[in-house]
């Protein structure tokens, strides 16, 4: 049958015009990815993680300031850009018309945005405790971004319209601060269109209440979370300043524990030394016995004493522990430069890393000005310069930036800190020709290593420790670097390191060879030379040939020569001072002369070089461990 509808029509209705809302086609999606960017962008994650890669954090640590002020200006730095970051955002969606944001209140955008760039800058935080490596953290903070936006468009937005889908789990998941972005921004989103659909406002505060309205549910997670991850991003940090890892979380209460932990009078006392003290040379024993003396005067007044100071590292992936350093004893007045000697790997950055508070010693201690390096770090940075073996460099920053920034951590102010600033530039001769002003990334490694060793004396700290100060520098710059620290050792204690035996000798007071992480003696460079001394060095050149007739000669001299060195005709040998005059080599040689090719010839006394390689060969092997 037929039914003829020719003549039905659709029923007459009020005509509405069409409403085009742009940002429900937007989705939440884009919006979550617009707001989270500025999480691994150059800036948050990727600027707390360069500094920790840097290790400028510590350097900041180490020049004197503090965790709270660090924390601080960090946070109010970011929370600033965040603010500025998410106002023009706001402001330029509502300027070009998007309802998302015209027909929500505002109040409720400013309490949610507000609140979440909070959460991002803690998580920031608690994020950056993991990673070391700038890369690595840029490209887990981008899949993150990217990874949570499209999670929670297409898996997390399901379980939200779901009504059967467990509202627990919801939260649950939205303690990931990216899903309770998108949760908070779709819930904007849908409120703006339905009230842009029906001609209505969009979220209103009386809105919050609404049972499918997740907002106030989020706003308290997102603040719970945000207060949390705070602390537990502070915990994070002091657990890995104290030279912990992430990984060992009971570390920091450890470390809490021995803070309170009454001081030792002297850990010589407490442990029983007594053989290792017999068999140590003399000077290092009569070092030791002065710090016991000076450990149990309340009067002392030196400026460095370190009490059996022990590092041990532990052993990984099956080696054995190692002994980095073996109860180092030192004691050290104003006014004293100290210099470490010893071959690579012989303990002396250990050692420095310990003064400095860059790793806790084992066992034993040290004390600056009083102040014990296991409980009062904090103070004693007040008053202490370091030049790391490595510079630590902001790259942007100029050189006079750095010097600004380190003074004024000094509580130097006014006219004191631009004065002090262009003495220290011109120190190091990074003021003429504006080098100062210039960005770091742009110095030399020569005019770097000269910044850094300006950085440890700005500011006048009492205490400073160069670790091989002018490796790197040409003569010039090593004279002149050479200067400044004999300046400045007139009114502080420094300790450096370094392998230059020249440098050793035009600088310091006293010197220490350290070697397998013991000193094996101690004393002046005059007083070493004599002690380890007793011989000059004949050194010859003739050709090859010749080698035994000269060899010959020399023993004629010196019954006990002994021969150090021989390479294509060039002999070293020593002489023993007793058995030889100078006037009778000479005569030799020129009698020689006549029958023997002699090219080149020299006697010198025993130099500082000769007694470090003596010390460095004989010292005992340790093979042990801790
Ligand atoms: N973090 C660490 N973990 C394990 N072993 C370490 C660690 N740091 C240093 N060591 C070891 O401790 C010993 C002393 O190293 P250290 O860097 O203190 O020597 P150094 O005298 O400063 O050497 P260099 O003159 O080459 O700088 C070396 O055998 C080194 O391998």
């Amino acid at each position: 049958m037929e039914v003829l509808l020719e003549y039905v029509k659709d029923m007459p209705k009020v005509g509405t015009s069409y409403r085009f809302d742009l940002s429900s086609l937007i989705s939440p999606l884009f919006f979550t990815w617009i707001v989270e960017l500025l999480f691994p962008v150059s800036v948050m994650l990727t600027y707390l993680v360069y500094e920790k890669q840097q290790k400028l954090k510590i350097m900041m640590k180490m020049q004197g300031l503090k965790d709270g002020p660090y924390w601080m200006i960090s946070y109010g730095y970011f929370f600033v850009l965040s603010v500025v970051y998410m106002t023009f955002f706001v402001i330029f969606g509502s300027l070009i018309g998007l309802n998302f944001f015209r027909v929500n209140n505002y109040g409720i955008q400013i309490v949610f945005f507000f609140v979440y760039i909070n959460l991002q800058i803690a998580f920031a935080f608690f994020v950056a405790s993991f990673f070391s490596s700038v890369k690595i953290a840029t490209v887990i903070g981008y899949i993150y971004v990217f990874g949570s936006g499209l999670l929670g468009a297409f898996l997390f937005r399901f379980f939200i319209e779901d009504i059967n889908f467990s509202r627990g789990w919801i939260l649950v998941m939205e303690i990931v601060p990216g899903f309770s972005l998108y949760r908070g921004l779709y819930e904007l989103g849908q409120y703006a269109f339905s009230g842009n659909a029906m001609g209505a406002t969009g979220m209103m505060w009386e809105n919050l209440k609404d049972p499918i309205n997740g907002m106030r549910d989020i706003l308290i997670v997102m603040t719970v979370e945000w207060a949390l991850m705070l602390v537990l991003a502070f915990y994070l940090d002091q657990v890995s300043s104290i030279g912990g890892s992430v990984g060992n979380p009971l570390l920091f209460f450890r470390c809490l524990q021995k803070k309170y932990a009454p001081p030792l009078q002297s850990s010589f006392v407490q442990q029983n030394h007594k053989v290792a003290v017999d068999m140590e040379k003399a000077d290092v024993a009569q070092e030791r016995h002065v710090v016991e003396q000076l450990l149990m005067d309340s009067n002392a007044n030196q400026a460095i004493i370190c009490d059996n100071l022990r590092k041990v590292y532990p052993g990984k992936d099956g080696n054995p522990d190692k002994l980095a350093v073996r109860g180092l004893s030192l004691a050290l007045p104003k006014g004293q430069c100290f210099g470490m000697l010893g071959p690579n790997g012989a303990g002396k950055t250990s050692f420095i890393s310990m003064m400095v508070g860059l790793t806790k010693p084992t066992s034993g201690t040290a004390y600056a000005h009083g102040m014990d390096i296991r409980m009062d770090m904090d103070d004693i940075y007040t008053n202490m310069g370091v030049c790391p073996q490595h510079d630590l460099l902001w790259e942007t920053l100029t050189g006079k930036e750095h010097l600004f920034f380190y003074a004024r951590l000094k509580n130097l102010k006014g006219a004191a800190l631009v004065k002090a600033v262009n003495d220290s530039l011109k120190s190091v001769t990074l003021f003429h020709g504006g080098v100062g002003d210039k960005q770091v990334g742009k110095y030399s490694g020569g005019m770097k290593r000269r910044l850094s060793v300006a950085i440890s004396l700005i500011g006048d700290p009492k205490v400073v420790y160069m670790d091989e100060p002018s490796t790197g520098l040409d003569p010039a710059s090593r004279n002149n670097l050479w200067n400044i620290v004999k300046e400045a050792k007139r009114n502080r204690a420094i300790i450096l390191t370094t392998h230059s035996m020249e440098e050793a000798e035009v600088l310091c007071d006293r010197l220490g060879i350290f070697v397998d992480g013991e000193f094996q003696c101690l004393g002046n460079p005059k007083e070493l030379k004599a002690r380890y001394g007793g011989a000059y060095i004949f050194t010859v050149t003739t050709p090859p040939e010749q080698e035994s007739e000269i060899e010959q000669l020399v023993h004629r001299l010196s019954p006990s020569a002994n021969k150090i060195y021989n390479l294509s005709g060039t002999q070293k040998f020593e002489l023993p001072k007793q058995e030889v005059r100078i006037a009778d080599v000479f005569h030799a040689v020129e009698r020689a002369k006549s029958r023997l090719s002699i090219h080149a010839w020299g006697l010198v006394d025993t130099t500082l070089e000769d007694v470090f390689i003596k010390v460095a060969k004989g010292a005992p092997v340790f093979n042990d461990v801790a």
